[in-house]
C-alpha cells in the first residue's frame, strides 16, 4: 500500500467564547446529554475564557510530528481535521483531495478502543469522505498504542515527577489513582470484539505505569467527566468519590495520573486540576496531578514507528498482551442508542 499524506485526528475544542455552545452542541448531538449538564460544561469553558487548549496542543503536536518525519526521511505531509469543531475533518479531507492525496494514515488522539474513543474516529472518517464526494482520499486509521513504550514512558516519567513533588516520609500512606473519561457502562461492555475492551486496556496501561513507576506503591483506576443523562449507568467510582473512600482508608497523599488522555485538554484541567485537586483539599489530602504525554519525544515518535509499521513493515513495540489489529474488525464498538432515533 501506497501512503502519501498524514492526517491527525482528534477532537476540536472552541477557541472563543461564542465557539463553546454550538462546539457544545455538535459534541452531544442526539446523544441525550441534559440541557443542565451542557450548562455546567459550558462554565468549564467560560472559566478558561471560551478556549480549550485542545486545539492548540494538536497544532504543536502536528508541528512536532511533522519535524520528526523531516528528521527521519518520512515524505508525508501532515494535515489535522476534528470531530466537534475547525478544522472540522470534511474540510480537511476537502483540502487533501485538492492537494492530490489517495490514501492516508490517521493518527487519532486516543490510545484506548471502544466507541468515543476509536469507532467514533472510524465513522468520522466515513461521515467527512461521504460528505466531500468522489475523489475522498482513503484514510486508514492507525493502531491503538495504549501499551506502546512511547505512551508508557511519559505517562512514568511524569507519574515520578508528581511522586517527587509529595512529602517523602509519607510514600507508605500515598496511593496511585489512575484516570481515564468515564463511558456509559453499556458502551464499556461493547468496547472491541469481544468486549470489555476499553477498560482492559486502561487496566493493562496503569499496571504498566504503576510497575514501572512505583512498584511500591498500590494504585487504582477510576473515572472522571462523567456526562449524559443520570438515569444511565456509567463507569464507577467517580474520582471524587474515590479520593473520599482513600481519605477514610488512611490514604494521605495522591498522585492522579490521566492515562485515559493524550494532552492535558479541558477535562484535565478543569475536572482534575480544579475539581479533583479542591476535593483532594478538603479532605486534607496531599495532591499531585501527573503530566499527560503532550509532545514529548518519546510520545512523537511514537507517532512516526506506528507510520513505519504501516509503511515499511517495522516491528510493532509494545509492553502488553492484549491483542492488537491494524483495522477496525468491524461489528464491534456499537455507537450508542441515539436520543430520537427510530425505535421498535
Ligand atoms: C472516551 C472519551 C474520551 C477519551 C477519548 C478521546 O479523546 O477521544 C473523551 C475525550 C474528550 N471529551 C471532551 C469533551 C467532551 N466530552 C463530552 C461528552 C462525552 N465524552 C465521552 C467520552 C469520551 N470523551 C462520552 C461518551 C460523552 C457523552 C456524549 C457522547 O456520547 O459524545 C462533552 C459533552 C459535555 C459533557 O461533558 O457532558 C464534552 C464537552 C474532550 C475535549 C476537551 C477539551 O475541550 O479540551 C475530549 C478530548
Ligand atoms: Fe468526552
Amino acid at each position: 500500500m501506497v501512503y502519501d499524506a498524514f492526517v491527525l485526528l482528534s477532537f476540536g475544542g472552541p477557541e472563543k467564547p461564542g465557539d463553546v455552545m454550538p462546539f457544545l452542541r455538535n459534541v452531544v448531538r442526539g446523544r441525550g446529554v441534559p440541557e443542565e449538564r451542557l450548562a455546567e460544561v459550558a462554565e468549564h469553558y467560560m472559566h478558561f475564557g471560551g478556549v480549550s487548549p485542545i486545539n492548540q496542543q494538536c497544532r504543536d503536536l502536528l508541528a512536532a510530528v511533522g519535524a520528526d518525519f523531516a528528521a527521519n526521511g518520512i515524505d508525508l505531509p501532515a494535515y489535522w481535521g476534528n470531530r466537534n469543531w475547525h478544522p472540522m475533518l470534511e474540510d480537511t479531507v476537502a483540502r487533501m483531495r485538492d492537494d492530490g492525496v489517495t490514501h492516508a494514515l490517521g493518527f487519532a488522539t486516543s490510545a484506548y478502543g471502544g466507541y468515543s474513543s476509536c469507532k467514533q474516529y472510524w465513522e468520522d472518517i466515513a461521515r467527512a469522505r461521504a460528505k466531500v464526494g468522489p475523489g475522498a482520499p482513503v484514510i486508514s486509521k492507525l493502531r491503538q498504542f495504549h501499551d506502546h513504550p512511547g505512551f508508557v514512558g511519559p505517562h512514568v516519567s511524569a507519574v515520578r515527577e508528581a511522586l517527587e513533588s509529595l512529602d517523602p516520609s509519607r510514600r507508605q500512606t500515598t496511593r496511585l489513582v489512575f484516570t481515564a473519561h468515564s463511558i456509559p457502562v453499556s458502551m464499556a461492555e461493547t468496547a472491541g470484539p469481544s468486549g470489555g475492551r476499553y477498560t482492559a486496556q486502561l487496566d493493562e496501561t496503569a499496571r504498566l505505569v504503576a510497575a514501572e513507576a512505583a512498584a511500591d506503591l498500590p494504585w487504582d483506576l477510576v473515572w472522571q467527566s462523567r456526562s449524559g443523562p443520570p438515569q444511565v449507568p456509567w463507569l464507577e467510582p467517580d474520582i471524587n468519590d474515590h479520593l473520599a473512600i482513600l481519605a477514610k482508608e488512611g490514604v494521605t497523599d495522591v498522585v492522579v495520573s490521566p492515562i485515559g488522555f493524550v494532552s492535558d485538554h479541558l477535562e484535565v484541567l478543569w475536572d482534575l486540576d480544579n475539581e479533583a485537586a479542591e476535593t483532594a483539599e478538603k479532605l486534607g489530602l496531599g495532591y499531585a496531578r501527573a503530566a499527560t504525554p503532550g509532545t514529548d519525544p518519546r510520545f512523537v515518535a511514537l507517532v512516526r514507528e506506528l507510520v513505519l509499521e504501516r509503511t515499511a513493515g517495522q516491528p510493532r513495540r509494545r509492553l502488553g498482551t492484549l491483542p492488537i489489529w491494524d483495522d477496525c474488525p468491524g461489528g464491534c464498538c456499537p455507537a450508542p442508542q441515539r436520543r430520537g432515533a427510530a425505535s421498535s
